[in-house]
């Protein structure tokens, strides 16, 4: 968005942050777009360094899932923390579904590469924090960048599983504190909305020409936007959002509406009547009349059809191609039978080349269960213009994507929950996909950072984190590292490239076609397998029991 509003302002094009990386899409994306209490524990951990020379261990909750800050030094104004480590990642797919496709990261590394406070910025937060906070803070959100952040995550349009880390983001605790929300905002309606794209391509089947048609039903401009950007990525072909098609590249496709049918009373109305022949300068003088000659002799079904076959065929007349209709109400199972059996019977009768082919779109309220009835029933719909429900989500409204520490200072951090589902995994990991002999992924394993990765043709076990009686011995024939260096920070490492949207779109289609179909299914498919090594196993059991000492019963 913020190409096309400087644009169109005719304002100076912003810059590109650190590494050429265009700012962020939508310019609401800034260092304030967070949470409040980010900036209150960052005020706090600025505090603590500031009030001790050495290390300092500041417990900051009260509950068993304590976050642990070791400060080592601090220097003026400057603090230095030891360098924490915080996975971002799901722990359930949505739609009762057992996939995910992973959208936005290329957003967040926007804001990374561009995360810098304006003086305006900075006025703000010192009139929302208590008038106690020292100025010393606000002269280190002044400097405060991202250079010291560390972000390696799976690439955008990878089919992803609960708890394995979408990305593992690593940097001075107060900086990648202020970046918890919004990477999440940006990881979670993003993967969201293209996991819910893509299981509508599933039941639509590959050859169906699919439309999002969700911008006036979207959650505000935002959502429209995103949701035209991330409905793509996951497999749709076209948006009828201009703006969206503007910023992105992505292809438009439109009809036309009822309004534009009934606001013409009667043909009197076309004062303009003549039509040049597609292919040569002859001229028809009366279009009109043609069609009316036309519609004369195909005057048998009650309904828009024969209208449109009738001006089709007099546009034939001239060279011109009639593209096709859209349906957008009744049963449109029915009506597209009805329809492609007309169409079928003019280019019999009338030897029209191609004329039962006339592509029929159809729209109106669909989502996964009514393409699924429209399957069952057979239909003749060639494309499905898809709104409310693909954009808004309507089936589930959120992911639930979360941001937890894993390690600090190189020392692991657990979150034990009663639930455990919500236990985290910990460490700084290495994650792997394993593939088996038919070139479907079999499982998701994650290392330590240190343990040698899995071999091709070599037997590892495969432990399910929680779960002690649930492990499997896998040999696979394919193993890929999942998460690569997307910002280096002051590492030295290379930076992946972030690929234009349309080959995220190609990754994403080839990601779910090599799944195995009962991964797929949307009826009780079964789950992907992500699971940990026998080391890895071993330790979050050890540091579970260690943090969750036995109780003694009086
Ligand atoms: N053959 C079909 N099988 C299952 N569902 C269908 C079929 N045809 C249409 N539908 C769905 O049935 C619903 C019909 O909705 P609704 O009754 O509001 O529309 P309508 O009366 O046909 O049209 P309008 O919006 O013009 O009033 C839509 O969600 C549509 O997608
Ligand atoms: O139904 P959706 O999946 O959201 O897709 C887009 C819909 O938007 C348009 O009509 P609109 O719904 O605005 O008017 P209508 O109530 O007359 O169908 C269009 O004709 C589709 O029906
Ligand atoms: O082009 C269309 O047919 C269209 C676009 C948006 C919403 N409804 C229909
Ligand atoms: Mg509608």
């Amino acid at each position: 968005m913020a190409a096309a509003v400087v644009e169109a302002n005719g304002l100076k094009k912003q810059e590109k942050g650190a590494g050429g990386i265009d700012g962020p899409t939508n310019p609401m994306v800034t260092p304030l777009l967070t949470d409040l209490y980010q900036f209150t524990m960052a005020y706090a951990y600025w505090k603590a360094g500031k009030h001790s020379e050495r290390a300092v261990i500041i417990n900051l909750s009260p509950s068993r899932a304590c976050v642990f800050l070791e400060v080592v030094a601090f220097n003026g104004a400057e603090i230095h923390v030891s360098s924490e480590r915080f996975d971002l990642y799901f722990r359930r797919n949505p739609f009762g579904g057992e996939y995910t496709v992973f959208a936005g990261l290329e957003e967040c590394i926007r804001l990374i590469a561009n995360f810098k406070f304006t003086e305006d910025e900075i006025a703000f937060i010192q009139a929302s924090l208590p008038s106690s906070c020292e100025i010393g803070f606000y002269n280190y959100l002044r400097g405060l960048d991202c250079s010291d952040v560390e972000i390696h995550a799976i690439s955008e349009g990878f089919v992803v599983f609960p708890k394995i880390p979408l990305m593992r983001v690593e940097g001075p605790v107060a900086v990648v504190q202020l970046l918890e929300t919004p990477l999440v905002n940006l990881i979670n309606y993003a993967s969201l909305v293209a996991t819910n794209a893509a299981r509508h391509r599933f039941v639509a089947g590959k050859s169906k020409l699919l439309l999002e048609f969700g911008l006036r039903r979207a959650q505000g401009p935002d959502g429209g936007i995103g949701a035209s950007k991330y409905c793509y990525m996951g497999g749709f072909d076209a948006t009828s959002n201009v703006a969206a098609g503007k910023l992105f590249g992505i292809p438009l496709r439109g009809t036309h509406s009822h309004a534009f049918v009934s606001s013409f009373m009667s043909p009197d109305e076309i004062t303009e009547k003549s039509l040049k022949s597609a292919d040569g300068p002859n001229v028809c003088e009366d279009f009109v009349g043609l069609v009316q000659a036309w519609l004369s002799k195909l005057k048998v079904m009650r309904s828009s059809i024969p209208n449109f076959c009738a001006v089709a065929l007099a546009l034939n007349d001239l060279g011109y191609k009639a593209l096709g209709i859209r349906l957008d109400s009744g049963d449109l199972a029915y009506q597209s039978c009805e329809a492609r059996k007309f169409f079928q019977a003019i280019e019999k009768e009338f030897g029209v080349p191609d004329f039962g082919r006339t592509s029929i779109t159809a729209s109106n309220d669909l989502n996964e269960e009514t393409l699924d009835a429209l399957n069952k029933q057979g239909h003749e719909v060639d494309a499905f213009g898809i709104g409310t429900h693909l954009v808004t989500c309507y089936a589930q409204p959120a992911l639930g994507v979360v941001f937890k520490l894993v390690e600090i200072n190189n020392q692991p951090r657990i979150k034990l929950s009663e639930d455990v589902s919500k236990v985290s995994i910990p460490c700084k990991k290495r994650c792997y996909r394993l593939y088996g002999k038919e070139g479907y992924p079999l499982v998701d394993i994650m290392t330590g950072e240190s343990e040698p990765s899995p071999k091709v043709g070599e037997r590892i076990l495969c432990r399910h984190p929680f779960n002690e009686s649930k492990r499997a011995y896998v040999v696979p024939q394919r193993v890929e590292e999942l998460m690569k260096c997307y910002w280096p920070g002051r590492s030295g490492k290379d930076r992946e490239e972030l690929p234009p949207i349309n080959l995220i779109r190609e990754r994403c289609i080839k990601q779910l076609e090599q799944m195995r179909p009962d991964h797929m299914r949307r009826l009780n498919p079964t789950p992907y397998k992500v699971s940990v090594s026998a080391k890895l196993y071993d330790f979050i059991h050890f540091l579970w029991l260690n943090e969750a000492p036995v109780g003694e019963l009086q």
